[in-house]
């Protein structure tokens, strides 16, 4: 793995630097022991799932599940619950995105709740929209993480201040969701020869919010550093892979977060729970694409999670 670290767009740092930083991360992990109860590791929601996708808050959840958290709830619109179900007994599906009282049925859960994983499969419907402003709304005053992806990211482009400043957010688009943020927020097109300083740009502008944008290498940055996952993938780019990515990093988001400062060097607890859930999602492809080749499909890489997790972090 070759991970870089720049504090400044021109300082880099060396390869020693950056496995002393996949060490920290290493450390966010809590132990398994008989002491703790069913909860303790994560109670993390997703809020996603409409009438055309089912299967984005189903990969968010079931990752979460399979990282390691204990309970993992999907928040989705009526007509997707039975669907969602259906994929799996593991998961609690609450169908109340598009109902009446959306945020506060979702009120009642949040206190219960430790992460929250905003967009997979959440479409661009505008009443469903409002009550998703209103979660985020709910999520910041209880001080909840909220990790927003997908169509998340749309609401987020269009009202950027549901955001700004809130400092338990990371964002983490795509190619296009990236072009779409930046051009919303920093008023003009993306600087395609400066990625770097692309990605430090959009954090800084949105308050120091974390942003992980996805592509050939991961960019991860809270507006002063810029940390980049050359992990090695596949060339395989089925769709569900994000969605993998956001579950995974609910969780992490919430054991960074509990982690105490003598652990994380004084890092950014956030940066270090995305570069895990940026190594582990391209782990989990390159193991899958190890069996599957160009069949792969996330449910092969959701199989490799486990497995995945003890190479990277357990070893
Ligand atoms: N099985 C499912 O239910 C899935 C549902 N999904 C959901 O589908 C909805 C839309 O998500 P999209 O990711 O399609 O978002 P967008 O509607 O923003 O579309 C992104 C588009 O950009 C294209 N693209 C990606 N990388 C590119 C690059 N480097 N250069 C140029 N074009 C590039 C992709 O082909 C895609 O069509 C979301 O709600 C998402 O969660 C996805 O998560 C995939 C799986
Ligand atoms: N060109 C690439 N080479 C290697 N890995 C990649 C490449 N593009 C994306 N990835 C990896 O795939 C994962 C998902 O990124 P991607 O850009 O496909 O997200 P997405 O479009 O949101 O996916 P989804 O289909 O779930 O919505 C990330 O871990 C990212 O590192
Ligand atoms: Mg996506």
């Amino acid at each position: 793995m070759v991970l870089q670290r720049a504090r400044s767009l021109h300082e880099a740092h060396s390869i020693k630097d950056m496995d002393s930083t996949f060490q920290l991360v290493r450390n966010i992990i809590p132990a398994l022991t008989a002491k703790k109860h069913k909860g303790q590791a994560g109670r993390i929601g997703v809020v996603g799932g409409c009438r055309e996708y089912t299967g984005a808050p189903y990969f968010a959840a079931i990752s979460a599940l399979k990282v390691g958290a204990d309970l993992a709830h999907v928040f989705c619109a009526r007509e997707a619950a039975p669907v969602i179900k259906s994929y799996s007994p593991e998961l609690i599906v609450h169908p109340v995105l598009d109902g009446p009282n959306a945020v506060l049925e979702m009120e009642k859960w949040l206190p219960r709740l430790h992460a929250l994983v905003v967009g997979p499969g959440l479409g661009r419907d505008g009443p469903l929209l409002d009550s998703v402003k209103g979660i985020l709304e709910a999520s910041k005053a209880r001080d909840i993480p909220v990790v927003v992806d997908a169509d998340g990211l749309w609401l987020v482009a269009q009202q950027p201040a549901l955001v700004h400043g809130y400092r338990k957010a990371v964002l983490t688009p795509n190619y296009m969701e990236f072009s779409r943020l930046y051009e919303a927020v920093l008023s003009g097109p993306v600087d395609s020869s400066d990625p770097h300083g692309s990605v430090l740009r959009l954090s800084q502008a949105l308050g120091n919010v974390t942003v992980v944008q996805k592509g050939e290498h991961d960019l991860i940055s809270d507006g002063q550093q810029v940390l980049t996952c050359n992990h090695e993938g596949s060339s395989r780019r089925c769709g569900g892979q994000g969605d993998l990515l956001s579950g995974s990093l609910g969780v992490m988001v919430h054991w960074a977060l509990l982690t105490g400062p003598e652990k994380t060097n004084g890092s950014s607890p956030l940066l270090l729970a995305a570069l895990g859930a940026c190594s582990l999602t391209r782990q989990c492809n390159h193991q899958a694409f190890q069996k599957h080749g160009r069949s792969t499909t996330t449910t092969d890489m959701i199989a490799e999670v486990g497995t995945a997790f003890s190479t990277l972090f357990e070893t």
